[in-house]
């Protein structure tokens, strides 16, 4: 801990019990220790320092990837770490590399579409690293468009194999991380020709590189995409191209637990939903979910401590300069992104619930709540995910001039952030996704189908429909039910709205298509209440430690009370709320802003971040800023000579050219 704490002030006025908070972030005692050990573990590790990661060139940083990956591994091996312990190692290590594919999408899809044979034969390999494979999804053409992929595997029964082919350039795989330089394996999503039949998206293993030398296979043209946004950021990861001419593999490397292909070309499809074929990125949404709130936690941290040392403008008499926390305005910036990070946190939980439920039903061949899990965790990776990279940004803006200094350690997070408003599923794709589910659901109401799951409250469409919000005061808002009431009614009125709007054009799909827009904003409403709800349910529950609840509960206000003022439009449209009402809604969040500030620093204390993981000169947990960003820049290649590279060739020259210039006058 540091010998100064410049934030000691702060951490005494807060009204509740940090330890007990850390266990109610981590979710457990066990969970809090285990992260405490590996966090310290690798903040104690040379070789996972990253203070100079946006200053490499892109070769030297790929090598430091590779060089912490080996680490990384030699260090789970020596220390025998179970599978959670390895999974924050990793997580700490903070350098986006091929292992995250491996182990994220790589292992995940062999798991998910393999049989059991093939897990039997695989995923032994690739758990000892004797081979490294990517998920190779998505084509230079097609990455929305799951179905519109190119690649081609031709069955040829005359020898038993797949002949996997690139028949156009928009066929490449393209984006796939891993692939350019690391993998030796892959994943690859084809259409699956047999018997001259096009049977659509199917996945195959294919082997990419020697495991001898790691050049490429005979008909594997392979390589790095280039230079990505920001600098160090996800430029440690090595997103690929790969082309195929006439590869062939064997007929059992086809992933066959959904489908197969027998020894003379008959297509066979079990008795299963298609889209299980999709459960590979079901998977990763729900875990982006859980990154959202680490991503967005780290940018408030930093914010919040940051605000509680930076000082600017005075007493009128020349007193003390006001914390930048004390203004009004910071607050009203950063507290909704401080509450928005728990209330991430605890849907992230439960939607790691919701996601091993549903694959126990599956293993059942119970498919009814497939459509569920679809719809929360595409809808929940997009909402999160885009609140999360504006938030980062905006605690950016939150911390002045200093914030766009590398140091501060947020330009680096928004670059590596920023692209999971794309991957695993571009957030307008996956919202209108759960569009598509909202109006299902609302044409179903009339046959009477009750709906179920996130879609139940639905099911009270009559009493929804025409409610009027019973709230008279602003305290009335500090009411769960009151909160309950207007999101659940906004939500159905504007998915009902739309269906409404839909039924009058010319057919089903030039509505929907109209109505997108519309239709996106419906999604994000029904998300948003989710969200809310998830976290009413979590402060319902009972929550140890001296004050760890009523501050919970006064964040749970915040995030549902900020979101009601930012999106009093549809509120007010859908006439769930008056105007007065919304203004109570406004009156009552300031009232909570006052609330959370003594507490402000202790509540970030809790998501417990060694500086290490911080990487921010303005986050440090002893807010000692000022020594440590004058230190900083003074690393910097540029300043390691006093005269720079180039005086004599560009400056000097210039400089006297014009001292010539005014002598002669
Ligand atoms: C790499 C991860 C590392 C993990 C490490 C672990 C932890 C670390 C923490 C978190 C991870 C953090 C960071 C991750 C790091 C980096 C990212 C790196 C990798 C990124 C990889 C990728 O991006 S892989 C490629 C992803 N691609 C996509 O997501 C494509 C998006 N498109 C689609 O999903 C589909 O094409 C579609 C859904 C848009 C459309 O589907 P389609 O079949 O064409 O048509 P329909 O719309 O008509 O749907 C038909 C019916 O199917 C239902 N449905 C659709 N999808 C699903 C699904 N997934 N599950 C269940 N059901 C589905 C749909 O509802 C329709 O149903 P009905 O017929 O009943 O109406
Ligand atoms: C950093 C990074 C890592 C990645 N890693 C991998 C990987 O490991 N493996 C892999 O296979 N892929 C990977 N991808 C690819 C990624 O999954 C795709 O980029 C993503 O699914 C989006 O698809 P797209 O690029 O085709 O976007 P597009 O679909 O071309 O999107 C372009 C625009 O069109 C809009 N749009 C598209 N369709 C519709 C529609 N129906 N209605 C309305 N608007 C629409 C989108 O909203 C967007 O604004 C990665 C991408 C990135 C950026």
């Amino acid at each position: 801990m540091a010998e100064v704490d410049h934030l000691a002030a702060e951490r005494a006025t807060a009204r509740f019990d940090v330890e007990e908070m850390k266990v109610a972030w981590a979710g457990s005692r066990h969970a809090v220790h285990v992260a405490d050990r590996m966090a310290r573990l690798v903040a104690s590790d040379p070789v996972f320092r990253k203070d100079n990661r946006t200053m490499l060139s892109r070769k030297e940083l790929f090598k430091d990837t590779l060089r912490k990956a080996a680490h990384a591994w030699k260090r789970i091996v020596e220390l025998r770490l179970t599978e959670e312990e390895a999974d924050l190692l990793r997580q700490y290590v903070d350098q986006p590399g091929y292992v995250d594919l491996h182990w994220g999408m790589f292992v995940p899809a062999i798991k998910g579409q393999g049989t059991e044979e093939q897990q039997h034969k695989w995923l032994p390999l690739a758990y000892k690293f004797q081979i490294i494979g990517c998920y190779a999804q998505t084509e230079l053409g097609h990455g929305s468009n799951v179905q519109g992929l190119e690649t081609t595997a031709t069955f040829d029964p005359k020898t038993d194999e797949f002949v996997i082919h690139s028949p156009t350039l928009t066929s490449s795989k393209w984006w796939p991380g891993g692939l350019g330089k690391a993998s030796t394996h892959a994943v690859v999503y084809a259409r699956l020709i047999t018997e001259g039949k096009d049977y659509g998206i199917h996945g195959f293993i294919v082997q990419l590189r020697s495991l001898e030398d790691h050049s490429p296979l005979p008909g594997v043209t392979l390589g790095d995409i280039g230079g990505k946004f920001g600098s160090g950021a996800y430029n440690s990861m090595d997103n690929g191209v790969l082309r195929f001419d006439h590869v062939r593999i064997p007929r059992d490397q086809m992933l066959m637990r959904l489908s197969q292909v027998t020894r003379e070309g008959k297509y066979v499809h079990s008795n299963v939903p298609k889209q299980l074929l999709y459960g590979t990125m079901v998977y990763v949404r729900q875990s982006i979910v859980a990154d959202a709130s680490k991503a967005l936690s780290r940018a408030v941290c930093i914010a919040v401590r940051y605000s509680a040392v930076r000082k600017q403008f005075g007493s009128q008499d020349g007193g003390p300069e006001t914390q930048v926390l004390n203004y009004k305005t910071q607050q009203s910036r950063l507290f909704p992104l401080l509450a928005s990070a728990y209330a991430f946190r605890f849907v992230g939980d439960w939607l790691n619930w919701l996601y091993t439920d549903v694959t126990q039903k599956l293993e059942a061949k119970d498919f009814s709540t497939l459509q569920e899990a679809h719809a929360c965790t595409a809808g929940l990776k997009a909402v999160t995910t885009s609140v999360t990279a504006d938030a980062i940004e905006e605690c950016r803006k939150l911390c002045g001039g200093h914030g766009y200094l590398n140091s501060s350690g947020l330009p680096e997070l928004f670059a590596v952030y920023v692209p999971a408003c794309t991957y695993e599923g571009d957030n307008v794709v996956l919202l209108l996704q759960v569009a598509r589910i909202l109006m299902k659901t609302v044409s179903q109401l009339a046959s009477g189908k009750q709906p179920v799951g996130t879609m139940a409250y639905m099911g009270k469409v009559q009493y929804l429909m025409q409610c009027k919000s019973a709230v008279s005061s602003a305290e009335d808002w500090l009411n769960p039910d009151a909160i309950q009431e207007a999101f659940e009614a906004r939500a159905l009125r504007m998915a009902v709205n739309c269906a409404q709007n839909i039924s009058q054009a010319a057919s089903q799909e030039e509505g929907f298509y109209e109505r997108s827009p519309d239709l996106l904003e419906a999604a994000v409403a029904h998300i948003q209440l989710i969200i809310v709800t998830k976290f009413i349910e979590k402060v319902h529950q009972e929550i140890p430690g001296h004050g760890v609840k009523e501050q919970l509960q006064a964040l749970c206000n915040v995030y549902a009370l900020y979101i009601l003022h930012k999106h009093l439009g549809d509120f007010l449209a859908t006439g769930c709320i008056t105007p007065r009402q919304g203004a109570l809604a406004n009156e009552q969040l300031g009232k909570l802003y006052a609330q959370v500030r003594p507490n402000a620093v202790a509540l970030v204390d809790a998501f417990n971040y060694t500086d290490h993981y911080l990487g921010s000169v303005l986050g440090r947990y002893d807010g000692d800023v000022y020594p440590a960003l004058y230190e900083e820049a003074w690393k910097d290649p540029l300043n390691e000579t006093v005269v720079p590279e180039g005086y004599h060739e560009y400056l000097r020259p210039l400089i006297k050219q014009q001292q010539l210039k005014l002598s002669r006058l």
